[in-house]
């Protein structure tokens, strides 16, 4: 069965909370999954992903950070959300026994989505003057990685994602 999306264990450093954000969101991504396997409905939907951007644009704007640099942030949530649904996908394809059981509804977790990404854009406002190109902030990067790695127990799956989510940050 999936996970229950729960708050993130803090990860250590200035980017921490923000990682801690980026964590529970690939933990939505396995209730996702959960609502789309079995029932034909595609992992791909273009439409509200559109949205999705266009939304944190527009509002990345007004919370005075850049929008096109805030879309490419939410371009890897999404992508590493698949990446999550993907591999859950296979799995479960592959051992019916692990399938979850229940059918969590996609409008609900689209709302628990819909707050993360508040959250998600407070904490890009918070960050803003560590996300830079510099060592340090890489530096910071690897260090939230690492640490939600261990306290979250994430496995490869979700190492992949975590990869894929944070590969814009700095
Ligand atoms: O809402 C969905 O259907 C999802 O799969 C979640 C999500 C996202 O991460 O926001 C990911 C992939 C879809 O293309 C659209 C959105």
């Amino acid at each position: 069965a999936p996970r229950q999306p729960a708050p993130a264990a803090a990860a250590a450093g200035r980017l921490g909370p923000l990682t801690d954000l980026v964590v529970e969101r690939l933990f939505v991504g396995d209730e996702v999954a959960a609502a789309k396997f079995g029932t034909g409905k595609p992992i791909d939907d273009p439409a509200r992903e559109e949205q999705e951007l266009a939304e944190v644009r527009e509002r990345a704007g007004a919370l005075g950070i850049d929008p096109e640099r805030t879309a490419r942030f939410f371009r890897d949530q999404i992508e590493a959300s698949k990446v999550v649904q993907r591999g859950l996908f296979a799995r479960w394809t592959a051992h019916p026994g692990e399938a979850p059981t229940t059918r969590p509804d996609l409008a609900v977790i689209r709302e628990e989505l819909d707050a993360l990404t508040t959250r998600l854009l407070d904490q890009l406002v918070a960050t803003e003057p560590a996300r830079d190109a510099s060592i340090a902030c890489r530096v910071s990067a690897a260090e939230a990685a690492v640490s939600a790695v261990v306290l979250d127990r994430l496995d490869a799956l979700h190492r992949n994602a975590l990869r894929t989510a944070l590969h814009s940050l700095c």
